[in-house]
């Protein structure tokens, strides 16, 4: 579904993907770790078409999408949530879902995101900026969800959200992915939570893969030791 290859992205003289290679199948959910600095943000900015990059491709579902704007990718099937959220804290919570129905042609807010997410439903004519961290992630989740996706890229969604909603994020994020049938791509620094959520946990280290493994075979001491330090 999602194929990013030799993948190159630098700021200016410094490059900080050095030639990066992944594959997300279909219905995958793949966890990308590394400690703060690694690249992950990079690399999700990289294929959302926020980063120029210097070399490689990304094809979603065969296609080259590595030279088209940001809003192309989106009607493409490609949604982002990006780290920090980033909801629009003075539109409401419905304003704020909308804003991603112009990709999807849809007219109002389907109802099976208030299924997923019924606190927003109770909520939807409040201010964004006035919801707690947990349900404005679950906003941000909402928001990309009304693009009709096939891929969801999430960057760091854990962070500053509390253990118990951590877990109940998981179990969402596994049931849109069983109920919609996309491919998600998290990036994530919380083991516990990749390996909750994630069928594939992949390590980056200074812009590169460094471990690849099925949740079932991941060799959690090493992927700590990465984590580390
Ligand atoms: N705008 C920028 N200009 C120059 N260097 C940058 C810029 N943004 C990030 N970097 C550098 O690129 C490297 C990778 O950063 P990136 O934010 O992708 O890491 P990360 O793994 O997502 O970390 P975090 O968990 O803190 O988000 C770091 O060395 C960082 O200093």
């Amino acid at each position: 579904m999602l194929d990013v290859e030799s993948l190159r992205v630098a700021y200016g003289q410094s490059e900080v993907l050095h030639g990066m290679n992944f594959k997300v199948a279909p219905n995958e959910i793949v966890a990308i770790m590394g400690r703060n600095g690694m690249g992950k943000t990079t690399l999700m900015k990289a294929m959302m078409g926020i980063l120029p990059t210097t070399a490689g491709s990304i094809r979603l579902g065969g296609e080259d999408i590595n030279g088209l704007k940001s809003h192309q990718r989106v009607k493409k099937g490609v949604a982002y949530v990006p780290q920090g959220r980033m909801v629009f804290s003075t539109m409401t919570v419905k304003e704020n879902i909308e804003t991603g129905l112009v990709a999807s042609g849809d007219r109002k807010v389907p109802d099976d995101i208030y299924e997923l997410f019924p606190v927003l439903l109770e909520m939807k004519g409040r201010r964004a900026g006035n919801l707690s961290g947990g349900q404005q992630q679950q906003l941000a989740i909402a928001r990309a969800l009304a693009t009709k996706p096939k891929v969801l890229l999430l960057d760091e969604p854990t962070e500053g959200i509390q253990p118990s909603i951590i877990r109940e994020m998981a179990r969402t994020l596994r049931r849109i992915r069983d109920d919609r049938g996309l491919s998600i791509v998290v990036s994530e620094q919380v083991l516990s939570f990749a390996l909750d959520v994630a069928d594939r946990v992949l390590v980056v280290e200074n812009g590169e893969i460094v471990h690849d493994a099925q949740r079932a075979d991941v060799d959690e001491a090493q992927v700590s030791k990465y984590l580390s330090v």
